[in-house]
């Protein structure tokens, strides 16, 4: 068993186009120099962090590092949700940013420094945010949790073109974005938020919970992930050529006040695609599936380091 001072570090070799793995060494020499007694492990295949924290939970760890993306704390999120020996936010997480995108630790202000991410884990400080929880297509399969954002359509889209960018860095997802904006289709979709019921042609459909999604883009308009609710755009039949002069928009949050964007605030929104084109479905950066889908929030479930 583990005790209770030690830490377990997951390392994603590959996140950050690699730069997780040429790091390292050099973060292992700061962690042992700021007294941290810990074991590691890289993961070795793609869903690998899941069974990493869960198994690291198991030997008794309750206090984990991620290093790597949004994608890997994603997968970690997953591993504490979908376990039962301890209660989920009785575990406790670290990051040291190294992704490309990097955006949940932009909500949070975890610096990229890796010094100064392993002073603000040293310092010990927690808070608890909310994280979704999405049920694809009613099915009787294992629901997937989120601590950022997700979205329906042109968004998951980006995500499903976006590793072909990823060495780009920070604009990868901007890049995937403008080169797939002409190639993607509208899709047709009921939405029932609140008491409303929203037919529409829909570019896509964000649920945010943090701030910045995309390499610093802010689509939804008051995200908070502290408030217990999820913060909903729904992005309607809006023209490739307006998108393109939106651009900007994308990043200071002003395409939530364009005339086809709609923004609500719900507890629960759920998501029927009435079209033959299935669009695709993304979860902090993650695919997750195509189809129907409803979204709840479990508040303060998610404990990290701050
Ligand atoms: N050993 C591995 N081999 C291949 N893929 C892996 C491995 N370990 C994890 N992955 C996958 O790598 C993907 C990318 O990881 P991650 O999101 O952390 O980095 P990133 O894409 O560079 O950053 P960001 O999501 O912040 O843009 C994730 O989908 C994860 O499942």
């Amino acid at each position: 068993m583990a005790n209770s001072n030690s830490w377990f570090v997951i390392i994603n070799p590959t996140s950050g186009n690699g730069a997780s793995k040429k790091k390292w060494p050099e973060i292992e020499k700061l962690l042992k120099t700021y007294k941290f007694e810990f074991e590691f492990e890289f993961t070795k295949h793609k869903n690998h962090s899941i069974e990493l924290v869960q198994n690291a939970i198991i030997q008794g760890f309750n206090r984990i590092i991620c290093i790597g993306g949004d994608g890997t704390l994603h997968n970690i999120v997953n591993g504490i949700m979908l376990q039962n020996k301890v209660p989920y936010n009785q575990v406790h997480i670290g990051v040291i940013p190294i992704g490309t995108g990097n955006d949940w630790v932009k909500t949070h202000g975890v610096s990229n420094n890796l010094e100064n991410a392993i002073q603000t884990i040293k310092n010990g400080h927690l808070k608890i945010q909310d994280v979704g929880k999405i049920i694809l297509n009613n099915i009787d399969k294992d629901p997937t949790y989120f601590i950022n954002l997700a979205g329906i359509g042109f968004d998951g889209f980006v995500v499903s073109k976006v590793n072909k960018y990823k060495h780009l860095g920070a604009i990868a997802y901007l890049s995937g974005a403008l080169l797939g904006l002409f190639s993607f289709k509208n899709f047709h979709s009921k939405v029932r938020v609140n008491s409303s019921i929203i037919e529409s042609k829909t570019l896509m459909i964000l649920i945010g919970i943090c701030q910045y999604s995309g390499g610093g883009m802010q689509l939804t308009k008051t995200p908070n992930p502290f408030d217990g609710l999820l913060d909903i755009s729904i992005v309607k039949n809006i023209g490739k050529i307006d998108i393109l002069k939106n651009v900007v928009n994308l990043f200071n949050g002003k395409i939530t006040n364009h005339k086809k964007v709609e923004t609500y605030k719900s507890k629960t929104i759920s998501v029927v695609i009435t079209d033959i084109n299935k669009p695709y479905i993304q979860a902090d950066g993650e695919l997750i599936g195509t189809g129907n889908l409803e979204i709840s929030i479990i508040p303060k479930a998610f404990s990290f380091y701050c």
